[in-house]
C-alpha cells in the first residue's frame, strides 16, 4: 500500500456516469444589482442551480486560499491550487512578504551570487509587474529588493517596469510608476545609478501564459534586453503619451517602450549582469523565464542571448525546474487529488481553452507541468483566439463543451474537469455587453453539460475559481469607473446528482474554501478523503 491509498467509502455502491467538475472562471456571487454580470445576464441554468440543495458558497479570497490577508483577492493560481490540493498552502505573495520580513531572502546562494555580480560591475535587472495587485507581484516586494540593493552598494540597478491594469484600476499605471520613478532617484542621489530602462502593458509586453502568443513575450526581450522599442525619457512620460494619443488605451495594452538619453537606451542586458524576474506567480512568468535559460531555443529570434545570471522570485514550474535559480521556495504543494487518483487508477480528463489550459493541469496538480500518470490522464487543449475576448465573449466555450459531451458518453473517464474561461477573461475588459454575453455563454454551455452528465447518469460539481464577472464596475458620486479586476466575492459550489442515488447530504462544515472541494469529488467518486484533506462538503445519507 503505497502512502496515496484511498478507502473506499463504505455503504456507497458505484453508479454508472463520470463526476464532472465545471470550473466556471472568474463567476463569483457577488450583489443582486446592475454591476453584477453574473446577476443581470440571462442564466436560467445558473438560477435553476442556486436554488439547489446541496449548494454551497466558497471562500476564494484570502487566508482560505493561502493569501497573505483577507483585503487579497482570490486569482486562478491560488483558486486552483486550493481546488486541486484539497487544502491550503501558504502562497507566493505570503511566503516572499514572510521571506523578506526574515531576511532569508537575502542570505541564500542566488542573492548573494546576484550582489556579487553587481559588485563585478555588472548590472543588475528587474523585470516584473509595478502594481499592489498582489497576483502575480507586490511593489513592496520590489522596493525591499531596490532598497536591499543600495544597502549592499550596488552601483547600477535598472527596473524593466511592466504595466498592470489588471490587477487593479485599468488606468492607474501612473500610481505606481510616479513612486517608483521617485524612489529610484531617491537612491541615485546618493550616487548610485538606479532607473527604469523599459516596459510596457503585461498583455502585451514579456507576461504571456501557456504559449498562447510568444510575440508579447519577443516583444518584452526586444524592450528589456536589446533595448529596442519607442522611445521615451522617461517611463511616465511614456505612459502619459499613451493615454493623450488613444483616450481609449488602457494599462494592459500599452505598447511596450524603451528608456533613452539621447537614442541611447539606458539599460540593455548585457554580458555579465544579473537579471531577477520578480513576479512570484509562474503561469506568465515561465516564458520569459525559458527564454534567458535555454541554449537550444526556438520560439523566437533572440537575436543576443546576454550570459547573465537569471533568477526567478520563485521557482515556476516545479516539473521542468523553471528558472533554475531563484530566492525564495515555492509552497510545496504534494499529494493533490490528481496524486490519489492516480494511486486509485481513477481515469481523467482534463480541459480547456489555451488561456486557461494550465489552470486545470499545471495549477491544479500545484504548479506541475506534466502528467502524473499518462496512461490514466488525458489533457486536452483547444486553441484560444489571439484577440482582446471582449470582441468574441464565447471563446471556445463551445468547443470545450463539445469534448467534455464526448468524453462524458465514451464511458472511458470516472473523472472529468473543465475551465470556462469566459467570466474571467471578458471581465478582465470590463466591456459590460461582452461580460453579459461571456457569462450567458457560460450558462449556455453549462446546461449542455449537465444534460450529458444526466444521460450518463453521472454526478456534476459546478464552482468557480473567484469573481470577476460579478463586479462589472464601481460607481462614486453617479461616475462608474470599469472593474477589470477579480473579486473578494465568494463562489458557489453546487453539487447536481444523476447517479439516481441521491446518497449525499451536506456535512455542514463551518466556513467552507475551496480546498474542501477535493475531499468532496473523493466521495463523489466513492473513496473516502485522505485525512490530510479539508472536510468534505458532502456525507453519505444517514
Ligand atoms: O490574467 C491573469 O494573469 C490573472 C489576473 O492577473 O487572472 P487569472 O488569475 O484568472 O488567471
Ligand atoms: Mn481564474
Ligand atoms: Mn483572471
Amino acid at each position: 500500500m503505497t502512502e496515496l491509498t484511498l478507502q473506499p467509502l463504505s455503504g456507497y455502491s458505484a453508479f454508472p456516469g463520470p463526476v464532472v467538475a465545471v470550473i466556471m472562471d472568474g463567476i463569483g456571487l457577488g450583489p443582486a444589482d446592475d454591476s453584477n454580470g453574473v446577476h443581470v445576464a440571462y442564466t436560467p441554468t445558473l438560477d435553476r442551480l442556486f436554488q439547489d440543495k446541496l449548494m454551497f458558497r466558497l471562500k476564494a479570497h484570502g487566508k482560505a486560499v493561502g493569501l497573505p490577508g483577507d483585503g487579497d483577492m482570490g486569482n486562478s493560481e491560488v483558486g486552483h491550487n486550493s481546488l486541486g490540493a484539497g487544502r491550503v498552502f501558504a502562497q507566493g505573495a505570503k511566503l516572499v512578504n514572510e521571506a523578506i520580513a526574515g531576511g532569508t531572502i537575502f542570505t541564500g546562494r542566488t542573492w548573494k551570487e546576484v550582489m556579487a555580480r553587481g559588485g563585478q560591475g555588472g548590472t543588475v535587472h528587474f523585470i516584473g509587474m509595478v502594481s499592489d495587485g498582489n497576483v502575480h507581484s507586490h511593489i513592496e516586494q520590489l522596493y525591499a529588493l531596490l532598497d536591499r540593493c543600495a544597502a549592499e552598494k550596488v552601483k547600477r540597478v535598472r527596473v524593466h517596469a511592466l504595466i498592470d491594469g489588471r490587477d487593479v484600476g485599468e488606468k492607474s499605471a501612473l500610481d505606481y510608476i510616479v513612486p517608483l520613478e521617485q524612489r529610484l532617484a531617491a537612491i541615485s542621489g546618493s550616487g548610485l545609478d538606479y532607473r527604469i530602462a523599459s516596459g510596457g502593458g503585461r498583455m502585451v509586453t514579456t507576461m504571456d501564459r501557456y504559449n498562447a502568443n510568444w510575440q508579447v513575450v519577443e516583444n518584452g526581450w526586444k524592450a528589456h534586453v536589446l533595448g529596442e522599442g519607442r522611445q521615451f525619457t522617461a517611463a511616465s512620460e511614456a505612459v502619459a503619451a499613451y493615454y493623450a494619443e488613444d483616450p481609449a488605451m488602457t494599462d494592459q495594452y500599452m505598447a511596450s517602450f524603451v528608456i533613452a538619453d539621447g537614442g541611447t537606451p539606458v539599460g540593455t542586458i548585457n554580458d555579465g549582469d544579473a537579471v531577477i524576474l520578480f513576479n512570484f506567480r509562474g503561469d506568465r512568468a515561465i516564458e520569459i523565464s525559458r527564454a534567458f535559460e535555454e541554449d537550444v531555443f526556438t520560439e523566437f529570434e533572440r537575436v543576443r542571448r546576454p550570459d547573465v545570471l537569471y533568477a526567478g522570485m520563485m521557482q515556476y514550474d516545479g516539473d521542468a525546474l523553471i528558472p533554475k535559480q531563484y530566492l525564495v521556495e515555492p509552497p510545496a504543494i504534494d499529494r493533490t487529488l490528481g496524486e490519489y487518483l492516480c494511486a486509485a487508477g481513477v481515469t481523467s480528463y482534463a480541459i480547456s481553452e489555451t488561456q486557461k489550459f494550465g489552470h486545470v493541469t499545471y495549477f491544479w496538480n500545484g504548479n506541475k507541468s506534466g502528467y502524473i500518470d499518462k496512461k490514466l490522464e488525458t489533457y486536452d487543449e483547444v486553441p484560444s483566439d489571439r484577440i482582446t475576448f471582449d470582441l468574441r465573449p464565447w471563446m471556445k466555450a463551445a468547443e470545450i463543451t463539445d469534448r467534455v459531451i464526448e468524453a462524458v458518453a465514451g464511458g472511458g473517464y470516472k473523472f472529468i474537469r473543465l475551465n470556462l474561461a469566459n467570466g474571467d477573461m471578458v471581465g478582465h475588459t470590463g466591456i459590460e455587453p461582452a461580460v453579459r454575453i461571456a457569462v450567458e455563454t457560460v450558462d449556455l454551455c453549462l446546461g449542455r453539460i449537465l444534460a450529458a452528465v444526466g444521460k450518463a447518469g453521472g454526478i456534476a460539481l459546478v464552482t468557480a475559481d473567484h469573481g470577476n464577472a460579478d463586479c462589472m464596475w464601481t460607481e462614486k458620486k453617479g461616475k462608474r469607473t470599469p472593474m477589470v479586476a477579480h473579486t473578494l466575492n465568494p463562489v458557489p459550489c453546487i453539487i447536481v446528482d444523476y447517479s439516481g442515488s441521491n446518497a449525499f447530504v451536506a456535512s455542514g462544515c463551518a466556513d467552507p474554501g475551496l480546498s474542501n472541494v477535493a475531499a468532496t469529488v473523493c466521495n463523489l467518486l466513492g473513496y473516502q478523503a485522505p485525512e490530510i484533506y479539508d472536510p468534505s462538503l458532502v456525507r453519505l445519507q444517514p
